[in-house]
């Protein structure tokens, strides 16, 4: 049996795929929108991630036999089983790049081509994008508080599985992690993989002494866990008498401490070893460790140089799901126009954009940096354009016009008739996007606790599209 992921979908997608089929509309275009409307942490930005994941899914889309013979069962009509088992994909996909900074309410993917085929997708493409581009979100917090120093993913044990561990670790890596204790992540993606030794080699050995001695004479580098039973009085001695016994054959590169007051034992533990000459050895911290309690940890000016963060950054703990949607936005009529598409609520917010958009991020030439986003139609052109004006969707008294500006397509092409054109970065490559990418923000927007909010401003065509479409389907549905 294969394990072909074009399952993983919700069972709704594919009855909607068999009443178009059925009804003769499969075929006809549509054009699907990814975006999210709340920022996840309140933070000022998010981090685009996940497009990896989604080329490579997309790419193999396709019904096995064993997948057919599944849907049998469950009992759909064979000419629509015989139209899925030929099913290739073939539709255009743009998107932000991973790494991109992304914001509440505007398209970071969007899928255009056979209404059955965007039908199917939704669930995995959500599935992928939701969750990486939350941890990587979630990482970039983290690492802001760090700053230079490195930061390490140690969460594979607790993350929800395996997948996520995998995929978790990626994006950790691009919105800060410097490297993974995950040694599959490492083999999969080339991430540097980086470890320490936990608890049960010490109790193994029954003393701190003993089980780093047999660490030191079995690997050059070492840092050695020094909290198992004193950290100041059994731990760092014992460290340091390793360190001293066994001089140039090791690599003493520090200790880590994983429990009681970080704060202050760190600084203890520094005296400990510069008063043993030791002034280059690292001192690592792990312990439930998020961007709050490292902030709070660098205002108590803890000694800490290496931070290990597993738990809080691979599950996203404060904040479990993105919540990012995908909506239709268009679709073809029977004479073969299209038609913008509005979904309504009650709630302001929850009324999406109809038509098919493209979000340009338009930077200031004085200032170097990011003024905001502007979503147009896709096929206006605004680098040809003067000046634009930019005004806040719901408070329509807050704009701007902008006349020195660039402006760069958020939404790229990555498949063009089902056909790959994107040619993927590397993750080195994603993660040195990320940080250029961050340059261009305000320092307003970058702050971890109520940073201001990014300016995402619909063109006055498409905010007055939404304004008739609104009025439009008042009268059409509620006459
Ligand atoms: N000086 C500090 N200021 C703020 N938070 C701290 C400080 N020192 C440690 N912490 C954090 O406080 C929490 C303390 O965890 P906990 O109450 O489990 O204690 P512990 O010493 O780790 O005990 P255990 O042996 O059970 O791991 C952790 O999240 C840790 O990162
Ligand atoms: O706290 P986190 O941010 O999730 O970081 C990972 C944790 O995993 C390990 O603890 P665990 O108790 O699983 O094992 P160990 O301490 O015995 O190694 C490690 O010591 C960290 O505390
Ligand atoms: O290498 C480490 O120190 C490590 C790895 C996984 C989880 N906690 C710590």
């Amino acid at each position: 049996m294969t394990d072909n992921l074009v399952l993983h979908t919700d069972l709704y997608q594919i009855n909607m795929m068999q009443v178009y089929f059925e009804k003769g509309i499969a075929e006809r275009k549509a054009v699907f929108e990814v975006y999210f409307r709340d920022m996840p942490f309140k933070n000022g930005y998010a981090v685009f991630a996940g497009l990896e994941r989604v080329i490579a899914y997309l790419r193999d889309l396709h019904f096995d036999a064993d997948d057919i013979a599944y849907l049998r069962e469950l009992g759909y009509p064979e000419k629509f089983l015989t139209y899925l088992s030929e099913l290739k994909f073939t539709c255009d996909v743009k998107s932000a790049r991973e790494g991109d900074l992304v914001f509440a309410n505007e398209p970071i993917l969007q899928i255009e081509g056979a209404l059955a085929q965007c039908q199917l997708v939704e669930t995995a493409v959500l599935n992928i994008v939701n969750f990486q581009t939350l941890i990587a979100t979630k990482a970039a917090r983290v690492k802001s508080v760090i700053g230079d120093a490195p930061l390490l993913e140690f969460g594979t044990r607790r993350a929800q599985e395996m997948d996520a561990a995998i995929w978790g670790t990626r994006a950790a890596v691009i919105g800060g992690a410097d490297a993974t204790s995950n040694v599959r992540a490492g083999k999969l993606f080339g991430i540097p993989v980086s470890g320490t030794h936990a608890h049960s080699l010490v109790q193994a050995y029954g003393n701190d002494y003993e089980a780093f001695k047999a660490y030191a004479t079995t690997h050059k580098d070492c840092v050695f866990l020094v909290d198992t039973y004193d950290t100041l009085k059994i731990g760092v001695p014992a460290a340091i008498k390793v360190a001293r016994e066994m001089g140039e054959r090791i690599n003493f590169q520090g200790v880590r401490i994983d429990s009681g007051d970080m704060a202050y034992i760190s600084k203890k533990v520094r005296e400990q070893l510069d008063d043993a000459g030791f002034t280059e050895a690292k001192i690592y911290a792990s312990n439930d460790l998020d961007e709050n309690t490292i902030l709070n940890l660098k205002m108590q000016k803890a000694k800490i140089d290496v931070w290990g963060v597993g738990t809080k950054l691979i599950t996203a703990y404060d904040q479990p799901a993105l919540g990012a949607v995908y909506k239709i936005v268009a679709i073809e009529t029977a004479d073969g126009a299209m038609r913008d598409t509005i979904k309504l609520s009650s709630n302001a917010e929850k009324v999406s954009t109809p038509g098919k958009k493209q979000v340009w991020r338009i930077r200031s030439l004085e200032k170097n940096k990011s003024e905001g986003d502007y979503v147009t139609f896709a096929d206006v052109d605004v680098t040809a354009l003067d000046e634009i004006f930019m005004f806040h969707p719901t408070y329509t008294y807050i704009n701007k016009t902008l006349k020195n500006f660039t402006a760069r397509p958020l939404l790229t092409d990555i498949f063009v008739k089902g056909k790959l054109v994107y040619d993927q970065p590397t993750l080195p490559e994603i993660k040195q996007y990320f940080k250029t990418q961050l340059d261009d923000l305000w320092d307003e927007y970058k702050r971890d606790l109520n940073p201001q909010d990014y300016p995402v401003d619909l063109s006055q065509d498409v905010w007055d599209n939404k304004m008739k479409l609104i009025d439009k389907v008042r009268k059409d549905v509620y006459q």
